[in-house]
């Protein structure tokens, strides 16, 4: 699908669109190809559950670490093989809505990028109902600073969020590190279908546990921020990547989202990654010859 199907820039398509359509556009199974809408959740997330078992079984790891003293603040950290002096880190946050996902089911990408010299480390944070979508951003924004804390001398931080976690990503563009007493070594980051502007969100089912107002919605879209935000780094590299199958409202997400940062002073790019969708687009992260994963060593290793 070509960007200009699903409208101009300044156009804001969802505000006239039907209940029903809306909740369509935001609702990603509904989308999938290859399978019923039900049967692609229920794949995606064995997929993530077998390849956390296997991360687990295969990788050098220190599970559960708790990066706060709350209940769901824990993170996993997956190790290379060998030891390295900087090594670089990749930081992964599940997608589901902000009400569903866990790390326990997300560590997709551990086998090809450890196998390539990268620790991972897949970010727990809580969901709606028990978090809210500020408290969310807070969680986030300390599991990274305590990346940075917890290993100083990285060969670079790097943001990976799928969905709402790539939102959740998006924020840390944002962040006001000074105020966490930290300024993590951020190199890159990998923004995979994601939602940036969260106004739409309020008219569906989803704000049913997310209960948003206006003004959450506000203060939580990086959409409405990102331009005016300065990077800590001028080498940080910005990747906005779209499945082809993602919704019309998804593509426009996040092709504005690239343009926004584009007037701003980011180094951004845009993918639209050819005959996935919203959910192989990840699940071909436990594959290390599928195009997003070597785009994610490349930008590593440039
Ligand atoms: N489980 C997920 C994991 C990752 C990203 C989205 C979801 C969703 O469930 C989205 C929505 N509820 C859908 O039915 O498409």
């Amino acid at each position: 699908m070509a960007i200009s199907d699903v409208g101009l820039p300044g156009e804001v398509p969802w505000k006239k669109m039907s209940a029903e359509e809306l909740e369509n556009q935001y609702r990603p199974s509904q989308w999938v190809v290859r399978l019923g809408a039900e049967e692609a959740l229920r794949t995606y997330s064995q997929i993530g559950i077998e390849a956390t078992r296997r991360a687990r079984a295969t990788r050098k790891s220190l599970l559960h670490v708790p990066y706060g003293d709350g209940e769901g603040e824990k993170v996993d950290i997956y190790f290379p093989d060998k030891a390295a002096e900087a090594l670089p880190f990749f930081l992964f946050f599940h997608g589901g809505y902000w009400q569903s996902g866990s790390k326990d089911e997300s560590a997709f990408m551990v086998d090809p990028l450890t196998a390539q010299g990268v620790a991972v480390v897949i970010v727990a944070y809580d969901i709606a109902p028990k978090g809210t979508l500020d408290q969310m951003v807070d969680q986030v924004t300390r599991s990274v600073a305590f990346v940075q804390t917890r290993y100083p001398s990285n060969g670079g931080i790097y943001l990976c969020g799928h969905s709402a976690g790539a939102h959740l990503a998006a924020m840390m563009l944002l962040a006001n590190w000074t105020k966490h007493g930290v300024t993590p070594n951020l190199k890159g980051f990998f923004l995979v279908s994601g939602v940036f502007d969260l106004e739409p969100i309020m008219y569906t089912s989803q704000n049913i546990a997310l209960q948003l107002t206006l003004e959450d919605a506000q203060r939580n879209s990086p959409q409405l921020k990102v331009a005016q935000a300065q990077p800590v780094d001028p080498i940080c590299r910005v990747l906005v990547v779209v499945g082809q199958f993602d919704s019309p409202e998804f593509h426009r997400q996040s092709w504005e989202f690239y343009q926004t940062l584009c007037q701003g002073e980011w180094k951004a790019s845009f993918e639209q990654l050819h005959d996935v969708d919203h959910f192989e687009i990840v699940e071909n992260l436990t594959q290390k010859d599928n195009v997003l994963t070597q785009i994610i060593l490349k930008t590593i290793f440039q």
